[in-house]
């Protein structure tokens, strides 16, 4: 039966600091790294064991799946690395204080903003510090077509074509395939997934660094609900992510 096995990366620097994050390439603070090393505690405690491990192009994912892996010894599995399992680009918020951008726009701005399915935050600038164009680990992206914002519906649209041509191709080989991303391009997943509605996605948090398994059949459908290994620190991390902003 395969097994898909989702894991956001741990805290990161700007996690901690508050900032929002998208494509810019900060490392996990030290409870991050924490954090993944008891993802891969988890997943050696449940005994399950991955085929193949696909990350995102982004330093926190890949630092998170090297720790994890380490401590369920499982180094040795195959990866695959892609940006369309990047992070939702956060277009011009991209760099900026998520508490101070709530108190200059207001909630229900700063809310579209950060939950909504289909308004992307505004666009931010090729010359700005915090734009990804030029990175070379993204050469193979016509930088025209490079995002420059995203909603979740727009990282959507470019994950899909991962999910058909790898993911879902891994799982149907019977696979146990481990993803190793982030908080908006891990919703994006549960969302296809779960076939969660537009709207109800806006209410959907997901913790760091704490394995969420889908058991699926031969049609890639869950056979039941999906769980995470820690239920209970999955709650507590879910709200603490769904509060931020709020947090001096
Ligand atoms: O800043 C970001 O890139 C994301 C994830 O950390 O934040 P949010 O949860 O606000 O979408």
């Amino acid at each position: 039966m395969p097994k898909l096995v989702l894991v956001r990366h741990g805290q990161s620097t700007w996690n901690e600091k508050n900032l929002f994050t998208g494509w810019v390439d900060v490392k996990l603070s030290e409870v991050g790294q924490k954090e993944a090393k008891r993802a891969g505690e988890l997943l050696k405690e449940k005994k399950i064991v991955g085929d193949v491990l696909h990350t995102s192009k982004l330093s926190r994912a890949i630092q998170t799946a090297n720790i994890a892996l380490d401590s369920a010894d499982q180094l040795y599995i195959p990866v695959k690395r892609s940006w369309r399992l990047n992070e939702r680009h956060y277009g011009d918020l991209q760099g900026k204080d998520k508490a101070a951008t709530l108190q200059q726009y207001g909630q229900e701005k700063f809310q579209t903003w950060r939950r909504s399915f289909d308004v992307p935050p505004p666009v931010i600038s090729d010359d700005s510090e915090f734009s990804q164009i030029g990175d070379p680990r993204y050469r193979e992206i016509d930088q025209a077509v490079l995002p420059r914002t995203e909603s979740l519906k727009l990282v959507i649209d470019r994950l899909l074509p991962y999910w058909q041509d790898e993911l879902a191709k891994d799982l149907l080989e019977g696979k146990t395939v481990f993803v190793f991303a982030h908080g908006n391009s891990l919703r994006a997943l549960v969302k296809y997934l779960d076939n969660i509605s537009d709207n109800e996605i806006s209410g959907l948090n997901i913790p760091t660094g704490i394995p969420l398994v889908y058991e699926l059949d031969d049609n890639l459908k869950p056979t039941k609900p999906a769980y995470y290994l820690d239920p209970e620190a999955a709650a507590a991390g879910a709200a603490a992510v769904a509060s931020q902003g709020t947090k001096k």
